[in-house]
């Protein structure tokens, strides 16, 4: 693929090599949103995510985050509202973080750096048939991106941690059910910046919307430690490398317009 898997020595060793150039590579993310430069907009809706926890299906180890999937073969949880036209279909949700508790967020807000940060997928079922086909338009994927902080225990949030020791490896799976992901929304949804970006891992297509809350949310010490336990790595290889800093690099704005729900 574009990014091969190795290390790239520096402050914050993000995981991957960056490739040289991607083809029409100027709507990349994550990028740096810097308050001041973005613009209100009116126009833009309350967000409506009506997610059904029945659709979880497993939570997995990708080799680059954890994901829990969803079935998106049908309308049962969707998002819609905000900056999107189309109704969009859930179809999983995972998160990046730091070996340290002082960076492991992909976005920044004025430079400022999250331990972690949510990111909660979904692409464009009234346009399109399939997600690989959602994955290559530009308005096929719309996803949410919410920081994390450390604070007290986030109690949504320890069914998942809970299930983390089952999928230590990469590609191993366990079923994982009912749980909605809306409870790891901040309670302010109506205070989001969008604008228009790629995927942070490969294919890095140029197909999302980004939805990025203002406000965060708060999880334990404890609680992100268990993150940093999963590994890179299958079982069978011989040198295990634990999954940290499974972020990429902030990318060029490119005179891109960053709007705000909020003023
Ligand atoms: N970090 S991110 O939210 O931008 C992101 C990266 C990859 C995905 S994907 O799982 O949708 C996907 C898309 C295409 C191929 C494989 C996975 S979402
Ligand atoms: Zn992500």
């Amino acid at each position: 693929t574009a990014c091969s898997s190795k290390y790239v020595l520096s402050h914050m060793h993000p995981m991957w090599q960056e490739p040289l150039a991607i083809p029409g590579g100027d709507r990349q993310s994550p990028i740096d949103i810097v308050v001041r430069k973005s613009l209100f907009d009116p126009h833009l809706k309350p967000l409506v995510p009506a997610y059904d926890p029945q659709t979880c299906q497993q939570i997995w180890n990708n080799g680059y985050s954890f994901l829990v999937e969803y079935d998106d073969t049908t309308d049962k949880s969707t998002l819609k509202g905000g900056p999107l036209e189309d109704q969009f279909r859930l179809c999983q949700f995972h998160f990046h973080w730091g070996e340290s508790n002082a960076w492991g967020s992909e976005h920044t807000v004025d430079r400022k750096l999250f331990p972690a940060e949510l990111h909660i997928v979904h692409w464009n079922a009234e346009k399109y048939d399939l997600f690989e086909e959602a994955v290559m338009e530009e308005n096929g994927l719309a996803v949410i991106g919410v920081f994390l902080k450390i604070g007290k225990r986030h109690e949504g949030l320890q069914k998942l941690v809970d299930a983390l020791p089952a999928v230590r490896h990469k590609d191993s799976m366990v079923d994982f059910e009912r749980f909605n992901p809306a409870c790891l929304l901040p309670s302010n949804i109506n205070d989001y910046w969008t604008y228009h970006g790629s995927l942070t891992t490969p294919p890095l297509t140029e197909a999302v919307t980004w939805i990025v809350m203002k406000q965060h949310i708060e999880v334990s010490h404890d609680q992100l430690a268990v993150f940093r336990s999963l590994l890179f790595t299958s079982a069978e290889e011989e040198v295990q490398k634990g999954m940290v800093n499974n972020f990429r690099v902030q990318q060029p704005l490119r005179g891109r317009p960053i709007r705000s729900s909020f003023s």
